[in-house]
């Protein structure tokens, strides 16, 4: 006779079929919590409702001036974001007539293979991967940006972390390796700010255009509610969703052949005829400097009467350059340069932020 199955051996089979390569499931807090610990003050709620409204009104071509969304690559030290921000306030206060500038602010970055992937995954630098503290952090530095009254822009990568923190952010973005997620469209369907689209890395501008169509659309998908918990939301689907035109392998895709073909192709798919162009990643080829170029070529075409480029997005920060992270010897960092992406210095941040504004002004 053959021995019958027990609950001991079924209960050990199971065990054979499940979390065979999770080595370890932690506590996350709530998204309810962490609100409840870095509420939105009436002063910050009043700033994050205006840079968005502002922002749907120059992509809606109902304010003549231009979005630029502005900041380092990543965030990896709070403080000298800080000291980012308060400059970057006295610009945006300074050229208000003609930008509308929103501090890039971005916490999670999608890597072509591997490296540290944002100050939400890990804070320490180090590996430790203390999202918890990750969360906190990032949430009271847009709440702290925002209480300057300048407007902060997220990209937004893992599909759960727009609950602990959407509620203080005026611009979202989808990165050019998401663009064609359908969880990421589903997403940008429910998120209650405008959000740019990436062109694919290789340069495809027809996917971000597919996407803002999707997002613009009603959804229903699976995803946490404000107690962490599993939920099912229904969305009625995002009407200020915009291609942003960041170059791709195939070289920059910054010019107005690119930027016509784009508007074309939105027409088409009945969508607002309205781009975004990324100074930097494909359109700068990663180096800095260039980044200056764009941005020169691109006021000059603003100044010469071209509609339909509502935004730009420059890669800035403190110091020029970027520098290599090793996990664990963050101490050994220079203060205020970029770990992610090379970025454009202050001085010459400001210098173009003033060339756009007078562009700006001029046509
Ligand atoms: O903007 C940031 C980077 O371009 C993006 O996260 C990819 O970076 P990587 O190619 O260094 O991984
Ligand atoms: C990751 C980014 O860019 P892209 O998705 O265009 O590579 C970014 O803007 O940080």
């Amino acid at each position: 006779m053959s021995p019958v199955a027990g609950p001991a051996d079924s209960a050990d089979s199971l065990r054979q079929l499940d979390n065979l390569r999770t080595t370890s499931v932690r506590p996350l807090i709530s998204p309810a919590l962490l609100r409840e610990e870095h509420p939105v003050s009436p002063a910050v709620a009043k700033t994050v409702a205006q840079g968005r409204a502002e922002a749907v009104d120059i992509l809606d071509g109902r304010d003549d001036r231009l979005l630029v969304v502005v900041g380092p690559c990543s965030v990896h030290d709070p403080a000298a974001a800080m000291e980012y921000a308060g400059l970057l306030a006295e610009q945006a206060q300074r050229l208000r007539d003609a930008l509308h500038i929103v501090m890039r602010v971005y916490f999670e970055k999608p890597r072509t293979t591997l490296g540290w992937k944002g100050l939400i995954n890990d804070p320490e630098l180090d590996g430790s991967f203390d999202v918890n503290k990750g969360l906190r952090t990032a949430r009271r530095l847009l709440l702290d940006i925002s209480a300057l009254g300048l407007p902060v822009g997220c990209e937004f990568l893992d599909p759960i972390t727009p609950q602990f923190i959407a509620d203080t952010v005026s611009w979202g973005s989808i990165g050019a390796r998401t663009a064609a997620s359908q969880v990421h469209r589903q997403l940008c369907s429910a998120l209650s700010m405008p959000v740019g689209i990436k062109n694919s890395t290789e340069g495809d501008v027809q996917v971000a255009v597919d996407a803002t169509k999707a997002a613009a659309a009603s959804h229903v998908f699976a995803g946490i509610n404000a107690d962490g918990l599993a939920a099912l939301f229904t969305t009625s689907g995002n009407p200020d969703c915009h291609v942003i035109l960041r170059g791709g392998s195939a070289g920059p895709n910054h010019d107005a052949g690119t930027v016509r073909d784009t508007l074309d192709r939105l027409r088409q798919a009945g969508l607002p005829r309205r781009v975004m162009i990324d100074a930097s990643h494909g359109n700068s080829g990663k180096d800095h400097h260039r980044q200056a170029e764009v941005v020169a070529e691109l006021a000059g075409r603003i100044g010469a009467g071209e509609r339909g480029v509502a935004g730009v997005l420059l890669e800035s920060f403190l110091r020029a350059g970027r520098q290599d992270l090793t996990l664990g010897r963050a101490a050994e960092l220079i203060y205020g340069r970029s770990i992610t992406d090379a970025c454009m210095d202050w001085p010459t941040t400001a210098a173009l932020l003033d060339e756009l504004a007078s562009a700006v002004r001029g046509r």
